[in-house]
Parts: C-alpha cells; sequence; structure tokens
C-alpha cells in the first residue's frame, strides 16, 4: 500500500510543546516495520514552530508570523535531526521536502515535485514533508498540514490518507467541551451536518482543529483516496489500519461521476 500518514503537533509533542519521546520513537519503529513489510510510506510531519519555541527556549508559540517562521526555521532542522537519529537505528534513510500549495498547484512546479516524490519512493526512503513556513503565508496558511498531505495524498494517488491527531477521530460534537459526545467511525459523504461538527483548534500546539481535517478529507476522498482520523497516541493503530480493521473515523472515497 502507498500511504500518507501526517503527524499532528500534538502527536508529536506533550502539553508542554516538548517533544514526545516516547511516542515519537514509538512512532519511527512502527514506520520503519511498515516500510520493511513493503508499504511506500509518505509522512507530513508538523512540530516545526513547536520544536523551535523549545529550543530558542520561548516561553510560549509566538503568535506573529515571523515569529511562527522563525521557530519553525529552527525547528525544522531539530526535527529533522531526531527523525534521521530514529530512522538511521532501522537502517532507514528519510528525505526533507519542504512545499507550499503554490508548488503542488504550478503545473511545472508540481511535476518535479511529482518526480522528486517518486524517485525518492523507488529508493525506498522515506519522505518527510512539512509546509514551507518561510514563505508560505497565504495559500495554505502557516499549520495547515492536514490540507498540504490531503495535496500530497492526492498528487501521488495514494491508497490511503492517515491524519494521526491527539483525539480518536471525528465527534459528534468537541470532545474537550462536550464529554457526552460520541466517535463517528464511519463517514459515507461530507454532507453541510457533517461539516457543523468541526470548531477551531482543540490543542495548545496544533492549529488547524477538525476545519481542516475535514478540508482535507474533501480533497482525499474526492480524489478517490479514503481517509483516516486516528489517535496518534497509539502508533502501532497503523498495523490495524494496514489489515483493515476499523480504526478511528474513516471517510470513504468519493465514486468518480460517471
Ligand atoms: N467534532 C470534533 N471531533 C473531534 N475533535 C474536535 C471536534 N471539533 C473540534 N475538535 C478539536 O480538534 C482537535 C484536533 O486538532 P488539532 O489540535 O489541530 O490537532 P493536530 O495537531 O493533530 O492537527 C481536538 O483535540 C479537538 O479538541
Ligand atoms: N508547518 C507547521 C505546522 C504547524 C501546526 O501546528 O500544524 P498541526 O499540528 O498539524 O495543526 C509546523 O511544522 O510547525
Amino acid at each position: 500500500m502507498r500511504i500518507v500518514l501526517k503527524l499532528g503537533t500534538s502527536t508529536l509533542t506533550h502539553p508542554t510543546g516538548n517533544l514526545n519521546i516516547r511516542r515519537v520513537e514509538e512512532l519511527c519503529k512502527v514506520c520503519s516495520d511498515l516500510k520493511n513489510a513493503g508499504h511506500e510510506l509518505v509522512l507530513v510531519s508538523s512540530g516545526a514552530v513547536a520544536m523551535g519555541v523549545g529550543k530558542l527556549s520561548l516561553a510560549e508559540r509566538p503568535k506573529d508570523i515571523p515569529g511562527k517562521q522563525a521557530a519553525a526555521a529552527v525547528g525544522q532542522c531539530e526535527l529533522m535531526y531526531i527523525y534521521d537519529k530514529l530512522y538511521s537505528q532501522y537502517h532507514h534513510v528519510v528525505a526533507q521536502l519542504l512545499i507550499t500549495a503554490d508548488d503542488i498547484e504550478t503545473p511545472e512546479r508540481a511535476k518535479n515535485f511529482h518526480n522528486t516524490l517518486a524517485r525518492l519512493l523507488q529508493l525506498r526512503t522515506l519522505p518527510i514533508i512539512n509546509e514551507n513556513d518561510t514563505v508560505a503565508t497565504q495559500e495554505l496558511g502557516i499549520g495547515d498540514n492536514d490540507t498540504l498531505a490531503a495535496i500530497v495524498a492526492r498528487t501521488i494517488r495514494a491508497d490511503l490518507l492517515i491524519l494521526f491527531s491527539d483525539i480518536d477521530g471525528l465527534f459528534t460534537a468537541d470532545p474537550h467541551s462536550d464529554p457526552a459526545a460520541k466517535l463517528i467511525p464511519v463517514v459515507e459523504r461530507l454532507t453541510p451536518e457533517i461539516e457543523r461538527l468541526a470548531c477551531g483548534a482543540g490543542s495548545k500546539f496544533g492549529t488547524g482543529g477538525m476545519q481542516t481535517k475535514l478540508h482535507a478529507a474533501h480533497i482525499a476522498t474526492e480524489a478517490g483516496v479514503p481517509m483516516v482520523i486516528a489517535n496518534g497516541a497509539q502508533p502501532a493503530a497503523l498495523y490495524d489500519l494496514m489489515d483493515g480493521k476499523p480504526v478511528g473515523t474513516k471517510f470513504l472515497a468519493q465514486e468518480a461521476e460517471a
């Protein structure tokens, strides 16, 4: 299977904003194992801003765009350093791709991006993509890696897009404000009722909340790519997903109109 896995900031870091070492180590182990089993994997990883905040010892996540961009520039190095170190233990080679929406929407650039990614997969590397926060301020807006992951999944015709978050999936309401909220296991169609379930960002460091995840679901499912939102706290759930077992919320791919 060809899988695009998006890792949100809240999956990679503790609520303090510091790296969740146990989680990231587990994730790297499971992802390495999936690659060993023959699956093609592409990661879309957030976390650059949070890592930069830690590295620069800032008291909180910057609110202004240049502040976020500076933190991301520092944090992206740290993020890739950690991935490189951990994946090297399992003899996997990582590659960094920093892109913007423009890079995929402009035909010439999209071709270049696609060619690079295809060759990296052929070379059995693990491509790790993040938004190029230094220049991307309008198209995707900083923090919308959910949309970016969906665009990537569409571009490489992935078999599955997985968004790992700090929550088990899409609920009937935000469980952080409504304890009676129930998990929705399958979404067959993105109706206006489903859209209304998404509120803003839930965690201190995550930015998109459910809105950007539903936007991603639109892009992916319309392109024929099914999408799952699952809790990144259990990286081993990836094995169940590969076995076709129900995990989190699955958004079914939409059939093309005849
Ligand atoms: N209907 C909903 N179901 C589940 N989560 C929701 C819903 N509406 C809003 N949320 C919020 O979205 C958050 C996940 O988004 P976010 O904090 O941006 O995480 P990530 O860093 O993984 O992208 C959840 O923690 C939750 O508080
Ligand atoms: N490109 C940014 C994404 C920021 C962000 O928080 O995204 P997410 O956790 O996916 O809501 C970064 O790497 O920090």
